[in-house]
């Protein structure tokens, strides 16, 4: 696949041009089946759309996957964040991104009620495992050649999409597909969009960007510094963070940036990359979102935060975590980066051993079986040693060494047994989910939501003040929460535990968006997020508006 040339040296083709560079071998792609043609064999997950089934094709006997598009408005028709999904997912063809191959459609039955529209599914291959699922499966523990090697395949399958001017804009562990062959691919394009500024270039990290964009994308735990303050010329670096933040989550077994607001995600980036200043984040004064930001310095724990999964592992940590978006490694890069080319060297991807299928919804499995184990002998190979405390799954770095490399029970050069932790014990949050916006279905990159603008997961709590916080939550309706122990009384970054996070997180931003009812906190980043919140509201709202209008004119055009 090549990307047509443009006149002007790096100058953006036109979206018709990039469609027509784009397109796949015929016989990829099907076309319109019925849903009779498939037989649904079971749910695998919840996405923001709908339904995820796994289901057996009739005709070819193939497993596939069925994600149901929801139509939580029918007067606004079919989802323009569904159709910007199909039309990217239809043109891409890369082994390491998740390929459509057809659509299937189901027809209300004919006695049923006229009004009733048909049913759209998305139709892709089959994979075993989500990332986030399979980190939070307890028998499952990676080495750092498995680490290296799915690094790799997600470092081509972006490679691939910034080399043809693709933003992915939900990098994150819950749109990692794995399957049993040990083959990783990037799926959910319902926030990706066509990218008109510079392609990546060796050494020349992410580049300037050449226009605005929305900068409400991005699931919150992997937003990188620059959309947090709201950076509208972003560039392909965004999705670099976020593999930076799933790279450090393969690493500890669970996210490395954990935040509870936007606020509070700024300050934890600071905690572990260092705060802003001209050298390492050149120009951020003037970003809209810094204006009020007066972190106290800190030169970042990043280093020994990580020190246990050895100085290759920190160096290509601290390059895709760059707080500065021009010098932040880009894809190219980091595919030659020496940590891939040092022992232990990453295996094949038929080398990796095969699991047990772990989704969205295995989690609930999990987490049964955990609660269903007994507590292992104290100071056991697995046990929980002497640490035996609300906090004894987590070590002093911060971090749970939940699937930590070399065995997975604990890093390299861990402290001694105290680091153990039975594999039942070690909590973790659920993937991030962007709440729905209120108002539906929106171009400028927010996904519809489900049950006409009802809010999701606990995390949005509704209301348009939400669209912005791209927040993690639970679900809020499933029983999966369920043997999750109350939170902790204060928030903080070494404990990144998630207890009924969904409650917690609608709570914390109900009490930060009703700043008369608040007493003001220590914390600066808290006060400024607090005060502003209401000017940003609206100056979202206002610059969410206009963003829509620009991306529908790209999209139309
Ligand atoms: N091809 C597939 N094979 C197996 N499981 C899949 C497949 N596609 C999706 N899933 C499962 O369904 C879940 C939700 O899918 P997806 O992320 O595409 O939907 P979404 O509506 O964008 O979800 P979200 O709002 O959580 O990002 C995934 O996390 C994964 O567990």
């Amino acid at each position: 696949m090549s990307i047509p040339e443009s006149k002007e040296p790096g100058s953006a083709p036109s979206p018709r041009s990039f469609a027509i560079a784009h397109q796949r071998p015929r016989n990829s792609f099907v076309g319109c089946s019925r849903i009779t043609d498939y037989e649904v064999l079971g749910k695998l997950g919840e996405g923001t759309f709908g339904e995820v089934h796994r289901a057996k094709s009739k005709k070819t006997g193939a497993l596939v996957a069925l994600k149901k598009i929801i139509m939580h408005n029918e007067k606004d028709g079919f989802p323009i964040t569904a159709l910007r999904e199909i039309k990217l997912l239809k043109l891409l063809s890369h082994k390491n991104v998740l390929s459509l191959e057809d659509m299937a459609v189901e027809h209300p039955a004919r006695s049923s009620d006229k009004r009733k529209k048909p049913i759209m599914y998305m139709v892709t291959p089959y994979m075993d495992h989500d990332l986030s699922g399979l980190l939070d499966n307890p028998s499952v523990h990676f080495t750092e050649p498995q680490i290296k090697c799915y690094m790799l395949q997600l470092l081509e399958g972006l490679k691939y999409l910034h080399e043809n001017r693709i933003l992915h804009r939900d990098m994150k562990a819950a749109n990692l597909l794995i399957n049993n062959k040990g083959i990783l691919q990037i799926a959910d394009f319902g926030l990706a969009r066509h990218y008109e500024g510079e392609v990546p270039k060796p050494g020349r990290g992410g580049g300037e960007g050449r226009r605005d964009y929305t900068s409400l994308v991005v699931t919150r735990w992997y937003r990188p510094p620059e959309l947090l303050m709201h950076l509208k010329r972003y560039t392909t670096a965004i999705d670099m963070w976020g593999v930076g933040c799933v790279f450090g989550e393969m690493l500890v077994g669970k996210p490395i940036l954990a935040g509870e607001s936007d606020g509070h995600q700024l300050e934890i980036i600071f905690e572990l990359c260092g705060t802003p200043t001209d050298e390492n984040m050149p120009g951020w004064r003037s970003l809209p979102g810094a204006e009020a930001l007066q972190p106290r310095p800190r030169i970042g724990n990043l280093s020994q935060r990580f020190r246990d999964y050895g100085p290759g592992a920190v160096s290509l940590l601290k390059e895709l975590l760059k707080l500065d978006w021009r010098s932040r490694i880009n894809a190219i890069d980091a595919l030659k980066h020496p940590y891939f080319s040092t022992a232990p060297l990453p295996a094949r991807p038929h080398e990796l051993p095969s699991f047990e299928e772990s989704h969205e919804l295995d989690r609930r499995k999990f987490h049964d079986r955990r609660a269903a184990l007994p507590p292992a002998p104290k100071g056991g190979t697995v046990g929980r040693g002497p640490h035996d405390g609300p906090n004894a799954s987590f070590s002093g770095d911060g971090f749970a060494n939940r699937n930590g490399v070399n065995g997975g029970r604990y890093p390299r050069n861990s402290r001694g047994p105290e680091d153990r932790v039975p594999a039942w014990h070690r909590d973790r949050g659920l993937p991030p989910r962007p709440p729905p916006p209120a108002d539906g279905d929106h171009p400028d990159g927010y996904r519809d939501g489900r049950g006409g603008g009802r809010p999701r997961g606990g995390g949005g709590g509704g209301g348009r003040q939400d669209v912005d916080t791209y927040i993690p939550s639970y679900d809020r309706d499933g029983p999966r929460r369920d043997d999750r122990r109350p939170p902790p009384p204060r928030r903080d970054d070494r404990d990144v535990r998630r207890h009924d996070w969904g409650d917690r997180r609608r709570d914390y931003d109900d009490r930060s968006r009703n700043s008369r009812t608040r007493s003001r906190s220590r914390s600066p980043i808290r006060d400024w997020d607090r005060d502003r919140e209401r000017d940003r509201d609206r100056d979202r709202d206002r610059d969410r508006d206009r963003d829509r209008d620009r991306d529908r004119d790209t999209y139309r055009r």
